[in-house]
């Protein structure tokens, strides 16, 4: 069927397939960082790691920092930003994961956390996907990733159904989004009988790295995105690579970046570069033009060891530097590549300069299947 003719409303609500089924302002900023250095004087629970500090609680910290990131528009963001050689790169890395992870779905029901002001949106097109459900915590985003959105449909860019919710994803279940309901959530409590959740694919782009907080954040992020997952449904992502991490610790280094980036943890770090327990270890994060916020380090293994718990087994894992170097040369990514102008089309090399590939290698992206 053709989309409605342009200027029309996109649709309101997808489909009932299953009835009943259920920047930060800089003075703000410096009180943050004053907070985030002050030692922590209660006494510290067993599980807690050294550089645990009391937090006014990230997900009010990230929101208010993503709803003052400005929306610049894409010429801007393909042209005259700082870092147009890393957007691109990242983008293609992205949309790389999102065609593998679309490969073979026909008319595919998406669901992706953290979506941000819908930079994703176009990369979904290709897939001929059905529906596209947008979660973020920031509000401003969503209404921005709904006008994003409705220009794509109206100029027949987009032709999926797609709405967005503001909602923190880790902190309760999705089953009372009723746009993620009716698509379908599983709230069978783990009987190994039920059909699962409605969603082909789960998408978490640049965004777990809030989640490892705490166990119980993590837990969270990983029920919700199980429950939403089909049989054989594909959970997909880029997060920091924390052998990268790890590396940089066991060296000796608390901070580290360059130019565009810079990672800083203001408490302890482990000797060995073993992040054990897993959660609360908390780094700030600066990205040129686009990021300022703590963030907790995602120990790899443990990751994996707890998506299984969930019934989330990994098929694929790459740091974004062997992405590249293993997908350039495949004719369908090459020819990407092309068109995104991830490489410079006069001399053939990466637009990313060396600063922007430091920054972008910190970065791995990961394909689970839900059993
Ligand atoms: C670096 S941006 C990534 C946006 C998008 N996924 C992308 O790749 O362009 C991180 C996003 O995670 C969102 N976020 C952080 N914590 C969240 C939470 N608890 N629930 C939902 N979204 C969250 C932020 O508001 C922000 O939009």
């Amino acid at each position: 069927m053709d989309p409605p003719p342009p200027q029309e409303e996109p649709p309101k609500s997808p489909p009932r397939k299953r009835p009943g089924r259920t920047s930060v302002l800089p003075a703000a900023k410096r009180k943050r960082d004053e907070e985030e250095e002050q030692p922590d004087s209660r006494p510290q629970k067993q599980k807690q790691p050294a550089n645990k500090v009391p937090d006014r609680g990230v997900e009010n910290i990230v929101r208010e920092h993503y709803n003052n990131v400005p929306e610049r528009g894409a010429k801007w963001r393909t042209t005259d930003s700082k870092i147009t050689g890393l957007r691109v790169y990242n983008n293609w890395c992205k949309s790389v994961l999102i065609n593998k992870a679309g490969h073979g779905t026909h008319r595919a029901n998406v669901l992706d956390i953290g979506c941000g002001k819908g930079g994703d949106l176009q990369k979904w097109a290709p897939q001929h996907i059905a529906n596209y459900i947008g979660l973020d915590i920031a509000d401003v985003s969503i209404q921005q990733a709904k006008e994003r959105y409705r220009e794509g449909f109206n100029k027949r860019k987009l032709r999926f159904h797609a709405d967005f919710i503001a909602r923190d994803c880790f902190s309760g279940t999705l089953a009372d989004v009723p746009q993620v309901a009716s698509i379908g959530y599983d709230t069978s409590g783990g009987d190994r009988w039920a059909q699962g959740g409605g969603f082909d694919v789960v998408s978490i782009m640049f965004v777990m790295h809030y989640a490892f907080e705490s166990e119980q954040k993590a837990r969270t992020m990983l029920q919700n995105v199980s429950n939403s997952l089909k049989k054989g449904g594909k959970f997909i992502g880029v997060i920091p690579n924390s052998d990268v991490i790890s590396d940089k610790v066991a060296k000796g280094s608390k901070e580290w970046g360059n130019s565009i980036y810079s990672v800083r943890f203001p408490g302890e770090v482990p000797s060995d570069g073993v992040f054990r327990p897993p959660f609360g270890w908390k780094y700030i994060y600066h990205l040129e033009e686009a990021v300022d916020a703590p963030e907790y380090v995602i120990p790899w293994e443990s990751l994996r060891g707890l998506a299984e718990d969930y019934n989330l087994e990994l098929e694929f894992r790459m740091p974004f530097k062997e992405i590249w170097e293993e997908e350039k040369d495949d004719r369908e990514f090459g020819m990407l590549a092309e068109k995104m102008r991830v490489k410079d089309p006069r001399t053939g090399e990466l637009r990313a300069s060396k600063e922007e590939l430091e920054a972008a290698y910190l970065y791995q992206g990961f394909i689970f299947y839900k059993v």
